[in-house]
């Protein structure tokens, strides 16, 4: 089924489980050579586009591979730079924000990103909503995007999402030419979904079936890996 693809992939939730927190996450050597092995059967046509940061991507081991970061803001491809909006001063004072808010609930946690910050409460759920009210007014009070992710509220600049990284990688080589299949788990994925199906391919959602602009489903991680190492081995 992949054959002729341009294949789009998410990264947390959908080719690793979710953890606890941020840092929890294992890229296994199995996953990176599946990608690879597959990516040269589609002639290439093999992206990662996540809410992370591309620099945390390279450092979980992606740093061969075309990727978009923070919802579709950043680009970089393999060995070169990282093509990305500069850090606004506006993001650091919602970082300072939400440190303050966090400094006296245990299991609440604040994610330096490169040019996001995030705001998780996966260990603490109970402050699920005063986070959103307060990421909520930030967001209003400093101009930014709020994006809502799984126990989480980021803060980023606007102007891009998902369905935007994969319109613009779809212009140029490797991925220009395939029929764009994109694969993810979360609501940042959904504006992928749509930009896939728009241009004449499909969205893939993982986990619970939700509504979604998603065509397809797989049940979860494994049977994502799965479904990915088949098309590795045609
Ligand atoms: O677009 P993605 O690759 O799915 O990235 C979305 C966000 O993923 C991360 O947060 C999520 O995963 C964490 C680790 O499993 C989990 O603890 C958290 O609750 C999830 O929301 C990441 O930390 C964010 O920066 C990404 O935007």
């Amino acid at each position: 089924m992949l054959d002729g693809a341009a294949l789009f992939l998410d990264f947390d939730g959908t080719l690793v489980p979710l953890a606890d927190t941020p840092d929890a996450v294992h890229v296994d050597d199995d996953l990176l050579s599946m990608l690879v092995r597959l990516r040269d059967r589609l002639d290439g046509r093999l992206a990662i586009v996540s809410g992370r940061s591309i620099a945390t991507l390279r450092d979980l081991g992606f740093g061969d591979f075309l990727m978009s970061g923070t919802h579709g803001l950043e680009f970089a491809h393999p060995g070169e730079d990282v093509k990305a909006p500069p850090r606004l001063p506006a993001i650091d004072a919602v970082e300072a924000a939400f440190n303050d808010f966090v400094a006296d609930k245990p299991g609440l946690l604040v994610e330096r990103k490169s040019i996001s910050v995030g705001l998780h409460f996966r260990g603490a759920p109970i402050w699920g909503e005063a986070a959103g009210a307060l990421a909520d007014l930030l967001a209003r009070d400093h101009g930014l995007a709020l994006q809502h992710g799984k126990m989480l509220y980021e803060l980023r600049p606007g102007g891009a999402d998902k369905g935007s990284a994969l319109t613009a990688l779809m212009q140029e080589a490797p991925m220009a030419g395939g029929i764009p299949v994109f694969i993810g788990d979360d609501v940042t994925d959904e504006e992928g979904f749509a930009a896939a199906a728009h241009l004449g391919g499909a969205g893939i959602l993982v986990g619970t079936p939700r509504p979604t602009l998603a065509s397809f489903s797989l049940e979860q991680v494994a049977a994502v890996r799965h479904y990915l190492m088949e098309g590795a081995a045609g």
